[in-house]
């Protein structure tokens, strides 16, 4: 939901810009929705191939659509979404030194090659998340996506003015918090790129009731990547030392194959650096795709390293709990990519509900963070694709993210403790917040 309220980014001043992306990090929703006008003919898919195949120029796919014929995209591997597990022995490639050493595999997937993954053991060792299929006991996951599917008969697309057109979100979603107080923050203090939330709702029973589960099976996923998977089993830095602890949940509805949602990391403004995101999948499965973020220095003009290692598809079942890691909004970007076809669920038909339970932090709370010129809270961002500062964080304008608007040029690189705390004035903290660590 979030993600397709980026727009453009605009240009800023020289002391900010090695900590921002190039040209080519327009969401993937702006440049299909600007590759779509251009070629009405061809389907999301096909689109979606070409802007892969072109490193993400709008302009070299376009150019290689203008010859070709639209109809069924010819895919590199594996089409469709539900298929079999992939022998991961066909990608990985192990070093002769340390053989057996599942650390040392190095996958082999090509730039703009799709490899698709469904075990757990291979989702964990090669990408930034973990799966529990069957996650939680059938008639309660059954209930929630009853009960979801009923709601998101009145959920909506987000819709934005791309220069003389209205594009809109290419799936619907809404936003559910817990409290009172918080619906009404959320309403009148919390700022998404620029823009209130016009529809959030407080939380149903079933999401209430799933919420605890969901809470013990993250955390669970969490101390087990720690100790498994960092180095010498220790959180990451800027990770929190805390429970992971969810308090609002982002639901997206896709109804048939071709809804999706493009590439993007999740925005850490409110979450904090290192977030981990706990997403619940029902209904319909779908691919979700994760590439990851390779960083370039400012003077490589190249445009070869952008998708270096390819994309990796994670089969997303009825009943599964994906877990993001805390490395990867800042290292990896993901997608729900349009299907060719899609398996009818019993009970949801051709709609996929997703739920992401996130931890807001109320040391992140729009009244403590930096606000822009324009008088708006400033959007938290990282250093992704430059060598040049990367990791670090940043505070900009949320204009340099909103299609056919300027932005003010604010920008104030961030600050935040080992622990993810951010470090700022005390005097930015009112009465009402005591201390930098009093919650989570
Ligand atoms: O539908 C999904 O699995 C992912 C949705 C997503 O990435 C988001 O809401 O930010
Ligand atoms: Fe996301």
């Amino acid at each position: 939901m979030e993600a397709f309220l980026k727009g453009r980014k605009r240009k800023l001043d020289a002391a900010s810009s090695s900590a921002h992306d190039d040209e080519d990090e327009e969401p993937t929703d702006v440049k299909l929705a600007m590759l779509s006008s251009l070629h009405p003919d061809f389907g999301q898919e096909a689109l979606l191939e070409a802007l892969l195949a072109h490193d993400g120029s709008v302009k070299a796919a376009a150019t290689s659509l203008t010859d070709a014929v639209p109809g069924p995209v010819k895919r590199p591997q594996f089409s469709g979404v539900v298929g079999s597990q992939t022998s991961l022995k066909l990608f990985v490639s192990r070093t002769i030194e340390e053989p057996t050493s599942p650390k040392k595999a190095k996958l082999l997937s090509k730039k703009g090659a799709t490899l698709h993954l469904y075990d757990p053991d291979d989702i964990a060792e090669h990408t930034p998340c973990s799966i529990v299929h069957n996650f939680l006991p059938p008639d309660i996951a059954n209930d929630l996506l009853r009960e979801m599917l009923h709601e998101s008969k009145s959920f909506e697309k987000i819709t934005f003015k791309l220069f003389d057109n209205v594009v809109s979100s290419p799936h619907t979603s809404t936003f559910y918090v817990e409290t009172d107080l918080e619906l009404h923050n959320q309403k009148h203090e919390y700022f998404y790129n620029g823009a209130r939330l016009t529809d959030v709702r407080k939380i149903t029973p079933q999401l209430l009731r799933v919420k605890p589960l969901v809470q013990e099976g993250v955390n669970k996923e969490i101390e087990k990547r720690i100790k498994t998977k960092y180095p010498g089993s220790q959180k990451l830095k800027f990770q929190s030392p805390n429970p992971w602890k969810p308090n609002a949940a982002f639901v997206n509805c896709y109804t048939g194959p071709q809804e999706n949602v493009g590439y993007h990391s999740d925005q850490l403004t409110y979450l904090g650096p290192r977030a981990v995101i706990g997403s619940l999948s029902l209904g319909v499965a779908r691919e979700f795709r994760v590439r990851r973020v390779v960083p370039k220095a400012l003077d490589d003009n190249s445009k070869e390293n952008t998708d270096a290692e390819g994309q990796i598809a994670i089969h997303l079942p009825h009943n599964s709990l994906l877990v993001m890691h805390a490395e990867m909004q800042e290292e990896w970007k993901h997608s729900v990519a349009p299907a060719q076809a899609i398996d009818p669920h019993p009970i949801a038909g051709s709609r996929r509900i997703n739920i992401t339970y996130r931890d807001y932090k109320p040391s992140l709370h729009p009244k403590f963070t930096p606000r822009c010129k324009c008088g708006i809270p400033a959007v938290l961002k990282v250093v992704q694709k430059r060598k040049e500062n990367w990791g670090k964080y940043f505070w900009m304008c949320h204009r340099g993210y909103v299609p056919e608007k300027e932005n003010c040029s604010f920008f104030q690189w961030a600050d935040f403790d080992d622990d993810g705390n951010p470090n700022w004035d005390e005097a930015r903290y009112r009465k009402d917040y005591p201390s930098k660590d009093s919650g989570a």
